[in-house]
């Protein structure tokens, strides 16, 4: 099939890629110009494990085309992804500027019948503005359909070829039909595709969102509690996540959610509730607990340090938002540096991969290392924001050569705390017992 995608980003070049890879012909489209000539370059412009692969795969079986021209890319397709950003407005809502735009663009351009497939994340509703405005602009007929993404960063690339579920939102027949074609690669009894109305399959996405954003807070306060009254949030996970009712992942209590999505699709079903004329008590509690969240380390930090700490240096392991991206949208990491940079701390950071995006927020106001160890030359803690593999088996001798006290406060629980007990750190997690020296 014929498929043109607009929007390069983690959804859309993933989508692109791994629609060619079954086989279709697709040309994606941005309007950024410097991103554009880099995937013609073949260069990936975000980190997302096993994309660069297929992506210089199917740009060489001549599958995979890059321009910034939107009718070149709509006079070659039938099949329109939008894969758009919606980000959060300054009311909490969700932007749907993007969208409504080339929305326009399509009314002006389109001449033959065309599937355009939202995949961005967008409130209810939406799908009726895209087909109003452009129904405005042409008598070409034309089918929108909702079909929202689940992907994680991180694991996009296997979250899209192995899908659990395909949402498909849309009353028609002939959408559908085509929908289940190019989706068959994906699809077996164990991962069917579900079709709806397009306002459920809208809902869908935000109702999954906010679900798993609820189950993490959930279980931070779970750690919270278990902090003042001494029981440990490792076993009652395992406990509890050993019912099949609740299941053991989205479980792992650590510094709050972020990212791209979790925050900003919360605030966005509040706001469109509010308008509704709802109001979603549950989840106004889950953007409270999780703001403090993001800073739970904080007090903990200046506890131990009997709020001596404008003279203290701290390290930093970890800055994305999550393991396994460059993405520091909403990151923890962000909340924790500005909290001890009002206070006046020396910071020395290190990220696998998230720095050079740190680096354009803080420039210089912290000092950037290249590796872990780096990092720990004469501070007085060290905080661990994000859960890399590559942090889980230090060498804790050479770890307590360099600091200068072997202080850690962890936020991803990476340790176990016997192992610090006997190699002599005072360590601090979540929900768990403080190991002291
Ligand atoms: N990042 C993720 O893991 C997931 C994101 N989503 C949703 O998918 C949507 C897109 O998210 P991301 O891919 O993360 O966004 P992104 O910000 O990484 O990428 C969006 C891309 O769209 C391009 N763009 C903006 N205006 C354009 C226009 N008029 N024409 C062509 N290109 C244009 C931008 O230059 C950018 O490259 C959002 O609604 C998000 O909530 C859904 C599931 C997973
Ligand atoms: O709509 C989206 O953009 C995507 O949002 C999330 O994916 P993502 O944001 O990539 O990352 P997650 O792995 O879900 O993690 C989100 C945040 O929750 C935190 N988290 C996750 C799991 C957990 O047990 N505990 C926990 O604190 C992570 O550290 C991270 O900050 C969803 O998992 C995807 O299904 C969805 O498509």
């Amino acid at each position: 099939m014929n498929i043109a995608v607009i929007g390069t980003g983690y959804v859309g070049l993933v989508t692109g890629t791994c629609l060619a890879e079954v086989g279709n012909n697709v040309i994606c489209v941005d309007i950024d110009e410097a991103k554009v000539a880099q995937m013609k370059n073949g260069k990936v412009p975000i980190f997302e494990p096993n994309l660069e692969e297929l992506f210089l795969k199917n740009i060489k079986a001549n599958r995979l085309h890059f321009t910034t021209h939107l009718k070149t890319a709509l006079d070659k397709s039938q099949i329109i992804f939008l894969a758009l950003p919606t980000p959060q407005d300054e009311d909490g809502s969700a932007d749907l500027k993007y969208v409504e735009s080339v929305a326009h663009e399509l009314g002006d351009l389109i001449t033959d019948y065309k599937i355009i497939i939202n995949k961005s994340t967008v409130p209810v509703g939406t799908s009726e503005i895209v087909k109003n405005i452009i129904k405005r602009k042409t008598s070409v007929a034309f089918d929108v359909i909702s079909n929202p993404e689940f992907l994680r960063e991180g694991f996009a690339v296997q979250d899209f070829m192995t899908p659990e579920r395909i949402i498909i939102g849309t009353k028609s027949k002939k959408a559908i039909d085509i929908l289940n074609k190019l989706y068959s690669p994906f699809i077996t009894l164990k991962r069917p595709v579900i079709v709806m109305d397009e306002k459920s399959a809208e809902l869908t996405k935000y109702a999954a969102n906010t679900f798993l954003a609820t189950k993490i807070t959930f279980m931070n306060e779970v750690a919270n509690l278990c902090e003042i009254i001494g029981a440990n949030v490792d076993d009652v996970r395992k406990g509890i996540g050993s019912d099949s009712r609740i299941g053991n992942k989205f479980l792992f209590p650590g510094i709050g959610f972020g990212g791209s999505c979790f925050p900003k699709d919360v605030n966005a079903l509040v706001h469109s509730s509010d308008t509704a004329g709802y109001n979603f008590q549950i989840l106004k509690s889950v953007l409270n607990v999780n703001q403090s969240q993001k800073k739970s380390l904080i007090p903990k930090f200046k506890k131990y340090f009997n709020n001596h700490i404008s003279s203290k240096k701290v390290g930093i392991w970890g800055l994305a938002f999550k393991p396994n991206t460059d993405d520091i949208r909403e990151a923890p990491a962000i909340d924790v540096i500005n909290e001890l940079l009002l206070e006046g701390i020396e910071i020395t950071a290190y990220d696998p991969e998230a720095m050079p995006n740190m680096k354009r927020i803080y420039g210089d106001k912290i000092t950037f290392c290249n590796n872990a160890y780096d990092v720990l030359k004469d501070v007085d803690c060290l905080l661990i924001n994000t859960e890399w593999r590559e942090f889980y088996s230090p060498d804790f001798d050479k770890m307590k050569k360099l600091m200068k006290q072997p202080v850690i406060f962890d936020g991803r629980n990476i340790f176990d705390m016997e192992v610090m007990k006997i190699n002599g750190f005072h360590y601090e997690s979540v929900g768990r017992k403080i190991v002291t020296k």
